[in-house]
This record gives structure tokens, C-alpha cells and sequence, in this order.
């Protein structure tokens, strides 16, 4: 009887895919009658896999997908470390919030991080500072402190949970990634061979396992897309928005001029930031005419 377990793409290697199960790593290929239907395995996608007599393993079925994001494309992406930098590119509320709008579109949690806050004088820290306060306030973990991120890190990602990183170009996505890779390095000798691996694929992406579940082995990506989204959806991505919006008149009340509207309501009581409004409405505006800003592009 050959046996057949579940499994997680980690890797593709030249027509094979290495599939880590609770037995260990796998290394399999896909069945043939499998190879023809026009869906390709990708990595972080849950897999069956059959072990036959002679002790090879094929991969015989894909469960279904949650989503599928980034450049490399990653399968089931659970949460996003999204790296918004200080300076160089500039911070701006502008782009978190077309970032945080994008992920919860697709359903991934989202931790931030802020990166090179050193090259910034203690004034203008303070105000990115007073506005990262708000998104921690409305639910995302914010961190500024890249010692304390990797050391937390590992107990963030629980089993089946799929990380990866984004964020605009020049951020510091790369120079987190090697960082949180020394870091786990050191705390667990076992994790460096599939480190190594990765090293030599740096185009393709490879899962390494951190925590209870895993890590993405590339930079992640900077480019996303807002223009397919629902307009009338886009204020239950807000999520300080979606948690009001229950209080409002109408249901599925937009926010705009709808009377007895519990979210103007707590903008005009300061309690929703009068820049993520604004942002609101610019990404309405965004998505009506089907154009995105050149920095998401
Ligand atoms: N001072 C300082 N510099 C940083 C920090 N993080 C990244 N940098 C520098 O910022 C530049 C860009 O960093 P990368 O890690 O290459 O950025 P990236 O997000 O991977 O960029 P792409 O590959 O273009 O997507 C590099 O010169 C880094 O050395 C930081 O926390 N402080
Ligand atoms: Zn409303």
C-alpha cells in the first residue's frame, strides 16, 4: 500500500519539488497524469505526496490555494513582514496604507517594521513614530528595533503559517532577510542547510522553517496592484473602518455622505486619523479611474 502524506512546496529545483512533511524533506516529482492539467505545484503550496514500494515520492494533488503573491509568486502567504523605511525611500503614510490595503485584500496579516530609523534626527523620528503609533493602535505590531523583531520573530510564526517580505524598493528587505537568517542561524544549527540552499536560488524562492512554520528566502516583493479591487469593498480593508462600520446607518455604507455615518463620526471626534480618510478617498479615486501610483508600479 503506498502511503500518502501532506506536505509543504519549500523548493523547486529543476523539475523537482522538495516537499517538507512531518516525516521530513521530500524530494518529489510530479505525477505524470498531474504534469498535463495546466496548474503548476508552486512553493507554499500544500501538497499530497505518495511514497511507493521503492521509496519514491511523487506529488500527486494540490489542496486548494489561499492566495498567490509576490515576484517570485509564493502559494498560501498567511502573513507579510512589510519593510517601510525611515528615509531613502521617504516614509509616508501614503504608501503604508496602499500596502496594508493590498494584503488585507488578499487576507495576510501584516507586521511592520521601520527600517534605517538611525539616519533619521530625533525630531522627524518622532513624527513617524507618533504615526506608526496609530497603525499599532488599529491592530498591526509595529516594530523600529530589528534586534528585538528577529528575536520575536520565530515565535510569531505558528504551523502552517507562511512568511513573506514586501515592501518598496531600496527599503531594506534584503538587509532584514540576511539579518533574521544570522540570527536563526545561530539559535538553531538545524535550519542552515536549507539556508545554504537557498543561497544559490536567489531568483527562485525557497521556504526555510522558522518557528513553527516558515520563512521566504527572498526579498519578497515591492510591486502590488490595487486597480482589481472592489470599490464598494475597499473600506473593509480599513480595519479601524470595517470595526465602526457595523454602527453605521445603511449597510454597506461607504463613508462618503451617507448620513448617520459612524466612521465621519469618529473622524470628526479624532478618533480615526483625518490621513487615513484622506487616503480612503484617494484610493477610491485610484481604483474608479484604474491608476496606481508610480512608486507601487
Ligand atoms: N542606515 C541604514 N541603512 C539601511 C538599513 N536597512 C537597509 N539599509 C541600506 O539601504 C539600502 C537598500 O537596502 P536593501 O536591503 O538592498 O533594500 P531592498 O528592500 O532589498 O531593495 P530592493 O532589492 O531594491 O527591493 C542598502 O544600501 C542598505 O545597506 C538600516 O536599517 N539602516
Ligand atoms: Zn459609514
Amino acid at each position: 500500500m503506498p502511503e500518502l502524506v501532506e506536505g509543504v512546496v519549500v523548493s523547486l529545483i529543476a523539475g523537482y519539488y522538495d516537499v517538507e512533511t512531518p516525516a521530513g524533506l521530500v524530494r518529489t516529482r510530479a505525477k505524470g497524469a498531474f504534469r498535463k492539467t495546466k496548474e503548476k505545484p508552486q512553493v507554499g503550496d500544500r501538497v499530497k505526496v505518495k511514497l511507493d514500494e521503492q521509496g519514491l515520492a511523487y506529488l500527486v494533488s494540490i489542496l486548494p490555494r489561499k492566495n498567490r503573491i509576490g515576484r517570485p509568486a509564493v502559494a498560501n502567504v498567511s502573513h507579510v513582514l512589510l519593510v517601510i523605511s525611515a528615509v531613502e525611500p521617504d516614509f509616508s503614510v501614503q504608501l503604508l496604507d496602499r500596502f496594508l490595503t493590498f494584503f488585507s485584500w488578499q487576507g495576510v496579516q501584516v507586521t511592520i517594521y521601520l527600517s534605517k530609523s538611525d539616519l533619521l534626527g530625533e525630531e522627524k523620528l518622532k513624527e513617524v513614530k507618533d504615526q506608526l503609533a496609530y497603525y499599532q493602535q488599529i491592530g498591526y505590531p509595529v516594530y523600529l528595533d530589528r534586534a528585538k523583531l528577529a528575536e520575536e520573530l520565530p515565535g510569531k510564526i505558528g504551523p502552517e503559517d507562511i512568511w513573506t517580505l514586501a515592501g518598496q524598493s531600496g527599503a531594506g528587505k534584503s538587509t532584514l532577510l540576511n539579518f533574521i537568517k544570522e540570527d536563526a542561524q545561530q539559535e538553531t544549527g538545524a535550519i542552515s542547510t536549507s539556508l545554504n540552499r537557498g543561497k544559490h536560488t536567489t531568483r527562485k524562492v525557497t521556504l526555510f522553517k522558522l518557528g513553527e512554520g516558515f520563512l521566504a528566502d527572498t526579498p519578497g516583493f515591492s510591486s502590488i496592484d490595487l486597480t482589481p479591487i472592489k470599490l464598494t469593498d475597499l473600506a473593509s480593508y480599513f480595519r479601524e473602518f470595517k470595526a465602526l462600520s457595523s454602527g453605521c446607518k445603511f449597510r454597506g455604507c461607504q463613508h462618503l455622505h451617507e448620513p448617520k455615518c459612524a466612521v465621519k463620526d469618529a473622524l470628526k471626534k479624532g478618533k480615526i486619523a483625518q490621513f487615513r480618510y484622506d487616503d480612503y478617498l484617494a484610493m477610491r479615486t485610484e481604483i474608479e479611474e484604474g491608476r496606481i501610483p508610480e512608486y507601487l508600479k
